[in-house]
């Protein structure tokens, strides 16, 4: 029995070591159902609210990984406080109103103006194209074009997704998986490049000094990051120079052999790639494993 109970004991203190602790901004305009969304991620997962920081903070588990969640108001009041949640960062859910044709290039802007900031230059972001339940609603191949995308994120080399969803409560609960699906892929991408991102957000927190972390969580979260798991000084800064030095990224289409103008929902991938032809967003069997090859 004693060594039952030692053996359960050791198995979980060993799950409990291997936990990764990510941080992840969820930014927007307001109205784009961040909050919805942040409800609906609670349902599907084991979470936990904060409520020392206004229930703005969210902890859940994934997989390996324990998830701190910011649900950041996209108000004009709301957007002033997004920058002292830069630093600490690993990885952002920019979240769109798809359907909301006529603040789209409100959304244009702040994304642009999000993604040139040097605390988040660098670091992956998962646009969710939401409200896809709604008529009008764009598709990713649309917003992409719209907001520029792929010029935005060569220019930030910044790693994205757009994956199309609906946070809507009433919609089934398999409907919510493009959001995990994206999830999963924001929290492999951080997994990979943990060590860049850890010397670009070392370097970033240094360089700003005014920069103020939210009450009580900023200590946390940076002691308990992937700063334990660092490699040596040397070895860093070359991760970072590579970070720097990456190719130009490409949208990629989740299934093989289709084209941007088919206009599927379906997510788009940036990757690593080699040239295309105009408006081909992939090149049948190249597609996946390309994204594989350069990620893994
Ligand atoms: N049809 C539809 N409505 C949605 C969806 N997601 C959110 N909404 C609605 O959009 C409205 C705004 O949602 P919130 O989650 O409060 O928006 P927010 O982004 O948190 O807004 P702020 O906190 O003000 O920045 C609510 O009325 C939601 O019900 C969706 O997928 N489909
Ligand atoms: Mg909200």
């Amino acid at each position: 029995m004693i060594r039952l109970l030692t053996s359960c004991w050791s198995q979980l203190t060993t799950t409990e070591q291997k936990r990764r602790n990510v941080t992840i901004l969820i930014i927007g305009l307001e109205n784009s159902g961040k909050t919805v969304l942040v409800k609906a991620i609670q349902r599907l997962l084991p979470s936990r609210i904060d409520k020392c920081v206004k229930s703005k903070l969210t902890t859940l588990l994934l997989d390996e990984y324990e998830v701190s969640i910011y649900d950041l108001n996209g108000d004009l009041k709301g957007r002033e406080t997004w920058p002292n949640y830069y630093a600490q960062a690993h990885g952002l859910v920019f979240v769109l109103d798809s359907s909301d044709l006529e603040r789209m290039h409100e959304a244009k802007i702040i994304l642009a103006r999000l993604l040139s900031d040097r605390r988040v230059a660098g670091k992956p972001i998962l646009l969710l194209a939401n409200k896809q339940d709604k008529k009008n609603a764009l598709l990713p191949c649309d917003i992409i074009q719209y907001l520029l995308l792929e010029r935005l994120v060569n220019e930030h080399k910044s790693l994205c997704r757009v994956e199309p969803c609906s946070a809507i409560k009433n919609l089934q609960r398999r409907k919510h998986q493009p959001i995990i699906k994206g999830l999963r892929w924001l929290l492999a991408v951080i997994r990979d490049k943990h060590e860049e991102l850890y010397t670009h957000q070392q370097s970033s927190t240094s360089s700003i000094s005014t920069s103020k972390h939210p009450r009580g969580c900023g200590e946390r979260c940076s002691s308990d990051s992937f700063s334990t798991r660092m490699r040596p000084r040397e070895k860093r800064q070359h991760l970072g120079q590579h970070l720097m030095e990456a190719k130009p990224l490409k949208p990629i289409l989740q299934k093989e052999g289709l084209r941007m103008r088919t206009k599927k929902n379906i997510s788009v991938t940036f990757a690593l790639d080699e040239s295309m032809e105009e408006g081909e967003c992939s090149r049948g069997n190249r597609t996946k494993s390309t994204a594989e090859l350069r990620y893994h």
